[in-house]
C-alpha cells in the first residue's frame, strides 16, 4: 500500500477485546489540509479506533500508513498531578527534542489558560486540565493530529476557540482527525466518518441536512 497524497491510511482494520469485536474493517483515507470528524455512538469504537492509530494500541489486523509527526490528545488526560504547567511543557519540549516552548506560549494565550502557568495540576479544573491536554498534543506542531474529544469540560467560548485552532492548523495542510459529536460539529468537518457495526461510513451534510459540508464555518 502507498500513501499517495494521504496523510494517513487506514485500511481494513480489525480489533475485538476478547469476543467483542469493535473494529471490523476500518478502511479511509485523509489528505492533507484534512479537518475529518470520527462520530459514532457510545461504545461504536471511536476511542479504539483513535488508539490503534496512535500506535498505543495494536489491532488484530489491517493497517495504518501515516505520513509525518503525530499529536495525540487521548480522552483520559496524561498529566502529573504533582507538576505545574510549566512543568509539563518543560517535560515535553524536552521529550519532543523542541528548542523552545513558542507554540505552547501561543495555545496558553489561545485558549485562556495562561494564568495557570505556575499552578499545580491537582489543583486545576476539569477544562484547565483538558486545556493542558491539548496543548501537549500541539506543542510540537504535528503534521497529523488525532484528537479524542479534545474539547470536553470547555466553556462555550473555548469550545469555539478550539474550532479556530482546528481550523487554522488545518488551513496549514495538517491532517486533524476529531472524535467528534455529530449533532453540534458537522458544519464545521470537511468530512465526517460514521463508526458503526464495526465499519466507517462516509456521512454527508448535504444528505442529511441539505446543508453542504462546513456550511457553518
Ligand atoms: N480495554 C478494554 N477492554 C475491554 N473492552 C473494552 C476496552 N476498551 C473499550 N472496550 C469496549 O469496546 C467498545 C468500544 O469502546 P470505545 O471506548 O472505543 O468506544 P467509543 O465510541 O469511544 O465510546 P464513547 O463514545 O463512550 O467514548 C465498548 O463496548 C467498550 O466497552
Amino acid at each position: 500500500m502507498t500513501l499517495g497524497p494521504c496523510a494517513l491510511r487506514v485500511l481494513d482494520l480489525h480489533k475485538a477485546y476478547r469476543s467483542r469485536r469493535v473494529l471490523r474493517g476500518v478502511s479511509f483515507a485523509v489528505e492533507p489540509g484534512t479537518l475529518v470528524g470520527v462520530v459514532g455512538e457510545n461504545g461504536s469504537g471511536k476511542s479504539t479506533l483513535l488508539r490503534v492509530l496512535s500506535g498505543q494500541l495494536a489491532a488484530d489486523s489491517g493497517e495504518v500508513e501515516r505520513r509525518g509527526t503525530l499529536g495525540y490528545c487521548p480522552q483520559a488526560t496524561v498529566l502529573n498531578d504533582a507538576l505545574t504547567v510549566d512543568q509539563h511543557l518543560r517535560w515535553f519540549r524536552t521529550a519532543y527534542r523542541l528548542d523552545g516552548t513558542g507554540r505552547a506560549d501561543e495555545l496558553l494565550d489561545e485558549l485562556r489558560f495562561a494564568e495557570y502557568r505556575h499552578t499545580r495540576v491537582e489543583v486545576l479544573s476539569g477544562g484547565t486540565r483538558q486545556k493542558l491536554n491539548l496543548t501537549l498534543a500541539l506543542m510540537h506542531d504535528p503534521d497529523v493530529l488525532l484528537l479524542d474529544e479534545p474539547y470536553q469540560g470547555f466553556d462555550w467560548e473555548t469550545y469555539l476557540r478550539f474550532w479556530d485552532v482546528a481550523a487554522r492548523l488545518r488551513d496549514r495542510g495538517r491532517c486533524v482527525l476529531v472524535v467528534s459529536h455529530l449533532a453540534w460539529d458537522a458544519g464545521r468537518l470537511d468530512v465526517v466518518h460514521r463508526l458503526k457495526d464495526g465499519v466507517a461510513a462516509p456521512w454527508s451534510a448535504e444528505e442529511h441536512t441539505g446543508l453542504p459540508q462546513g456550511a457553518s464555518r
